[in-house]
């Protein structure tokens, strides 16, 4: 059996963790083996580095190095290996995260994050990538009294509305790799949809 690169991605609280899981015992059910993991972070190296650009103030660049530096560890200790043994590997945010937060979100130079996206990734791109389409709105009443925020959840809906439209543009930009779920149903719904995908996909 081929490796399977699935990405879960959308703006805080827009329902991806409610559903990583549901995926990975389907996937299971057909007889795959799955890593679940996230980013940044994934390997003890990339957890620190998550903890830092999470939580420590930095500078646009520094952030975004620090990120892709995470996803480089990631991605040789983590997701290739799974990948050549056969394996589904389900990531909680990847590369499209950077895109939308730190390029459309934080405005930082799309073209130097496209450059490392090309140094740390090597062409690997996800073979599917589920983007959870939700207004701030909805999303921040989810989250409120969930969760303490972090560096990002804390920022006002305005760059959330931002991070959203980044996701738009990158998922446009390739369609045939992203399903846009309308993550404002029930859970129940998005679950279908989600299901739906996967079961297109011959998954
Ligand atoms: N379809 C839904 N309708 C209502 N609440 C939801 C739905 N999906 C998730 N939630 C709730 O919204 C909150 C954020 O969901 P979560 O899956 O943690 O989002 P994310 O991982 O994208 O940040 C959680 O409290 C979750 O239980
Ligand atoms: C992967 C990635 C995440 N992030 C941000 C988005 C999230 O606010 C934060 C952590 O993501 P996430 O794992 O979704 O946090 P939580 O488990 O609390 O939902 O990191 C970026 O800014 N750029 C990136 O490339």
């Amino acid at each position: 059996m081929s490796g399977i690169f699935i990405t879960f991605e959308g703006i805080d609280g827009a329902g991806k963790s409610t559903h990583v899981q549901a995926v990975a015992e389907r996937l299971r059910a057909a007889g795959r083996e799955v890593v679940l993991t996230r980013e940044p972070g994934g390997t003890a190296l990339a957890e620190k580095l998550r903890e830092l650009v999470l939580h420590a103030p930095m500078d646009a660049l520094t952030e975004a190095l620090l990120i892709f530096a995470a996803r480089r560890d990631h991605l040789q200790q983590v997701i290739e290996p799974a990948l050549q043994a056969g394996k589904a590997v389900l990531c909680d945010r990847f590369t499209d995260a950077t895109f939308a937060y730190q390029g459309a979100g934080r405005g930082f130079d799309l073209a130097v994050l496209a450059e490392l996206e090309r140094w740390v990734q090597q062409g690997r791109q996800p073979d599917l990538t589920l983007w959870f389409d939700l207004s701030p709105e909805v999303a921040a009443q989810r989250l409120a009294g969930a969760r303490v925020p972090d560096r990002f959840e804390s920022q006002p809906a305005e760059f959330f509305r931002r991070v959203n439209e980044g996701y738009r543009a990158r998922a446009e930009a390739d369609p045939a790799r992203f399903v846009r779920l309308d993550a404002s149903g029930t859970r129940e719904a998005v679950g279908q949809a989600i299901a739906a995908a996967l079961q297109a996909r011959g998954l």
